[in-house]
C-alpha cells in the first residue's frame, strides 16, 4: 500500500478559504499513491477556538466538497483530516453544543465513505470540552485493496489505550491519526504512536500538523510505524509530504512470529 501523509503547515495570516484551495491542490498531486491522510482540523485551526464558531462546516459542506472532488481527482482514498462539525440538520448532541470534530474519509471515486467522531476532548474544561460534544462511536474503513481495515482516532485520542484495544478487536491492522499535536509535548506523540503500534500490531499512520497558529507551535514529525514498532518514515517540521510503501502483509506475519496478543487475559 503506498501511502502519502501530507503535514501540512499553516499560520494564521493563510486564510481558511485559500488553504482549501492549496491543500486541495496539494492531494490532487499525490496521484500514484493509494491512500492520502491529512492532519486534524487543518482548515479552522487546531488551536484556534475563537474561529471554530465561524468556520464550522457540515460535511457536505465546502471543505467536504473540495476534498471529496480532490479524492476523485487524484483516484485516491482520502483521510481528508477534521472538521469543525456543524450538522445541517440541526442536531445539538447530548451536551448541545452542537459541534464535533469529525474526520471525513473520501473513497477514490470522491463518495464519502466514513465519519468519526473524536471521543477524547482535549483542553481540560477548554476549547473542545467547552465548544464541541463528544463522538460516542467506533470507526473503521477498510484499507484500498484489500489490505486491511484502519480504526479512525484523533490527536489526544492517542493517549487513550482502551479505543485502540477496542478497534484491534473490531478487526483493525493500521491504525490513522490525523493530530495538531504542539511542539511542546511532541516526544509523547512520537513515544504514544510507537506504544500504539507495539502493543497492538497494528501500523500507526500518525499526520500531524506543522507551523504556529494561534501562538501555538505544531510538533510536525508525522510518522508511519510498522507493527513490529519500526518507524518507516518520520517527518520533520516542516510541511512535508512522506511518501512511504507499507507491506500490510508484514502485519499478519509479525502476529504469527510474537503472537503476544495471544496471551491477553480478558
Ligand atoms: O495530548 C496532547 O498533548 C495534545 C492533544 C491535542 O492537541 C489535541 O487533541 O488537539
Amino acid at each position: 500500500m503506498k501511502l502519502a501523509v501530507l503535514q501540512v503547515a499553516y499560520g494564521d495570516d493563510e486564510p481558511m478559504d485559500e488553504r482549501v484551495e492549496r491543500v486541495a491542490a496539494l492531494v490532487r498531486e499525490q496521484r500514484g499513491h493509494d491512500l492520502v491522510v491529512l492532519p486534524e482540523l487543518w482548515a479552522p485551526g487546531g488551536f484556534a477556538y475563537r474561529e471554530w464558531v465561524d468556520r464550522a462546516q457540515p460535511v457536505d459542506g465546502a471543505i467536504g466538497t473540495a476534498m471529496s472532488a480532490a479524492a476523485r481527482d487524484a483516484g485516491v482514498m482520502l483521510h481528508a483530516g477534521s472538521i469543525v462539525e456543524r450538522p445541517a440538520d440541526g442536531e445539538t448532541g447530548p451536551e448541545g453544543r452542537g459541534l464535533w470534530n469529525t474526520s471525513l474519509v473520501y473513497g477514490p471515486d470522491g463518495s464519502l465513505v466514513a465519519t468519526y467522531r473524536k471521543i477524547h476532548r482535549f483542553g481540560f474544561g477548554a476549547g473542545e470540552p467547552k465548544l464541541m460534544d463528544a463522538g460516542e462511536d467506533v470507526v473503521l474503513v477498510d484499507l484500498p485493496g484489500g489490505e486491511g481495515r484502519a480504526g479512525l482516532s484523533t490527536c489526544y485520542d492517542l493517549r487513550f489505550p482502551e479505543l485502540y484495544r477496542r478497534q484491534l478487536d473490531a478487526g483493525a491492522t493500521a491504525f490513522l491519526v490525523p493530530a495538531a499535536w504542539p511542539a511542546a509535548r511532541v516526544r509523547h506523540w512520537t513515544l504514544l504512536a510507537h506504544a500504539r503500534a507495539i502493543e497492538d500490531q497494528c501500523v500507526v499512520i500518525a499526520c500531524n500538523t506543522a507551523g504556529t497558529h494561534a501562538r501555538t507551535e505544531m510538533g510536525g514529525h508525522s510518522q508511519v510505524i510498522s507493527a513490529s514498532g519500526e518507524a518507516l518514515a518520520m517527518a520533520g517540521t516542516s510541511e512535508e509530504v512522506l511518501s512511504v510503501e507499507v507491506d500490510m502483509d508484514a502485519v499478519t506475519t509479525w502476529r504469527e512470529q510474537f503472537p503476544v496478543l495471544r496471551d491477553r487475559r480478558l
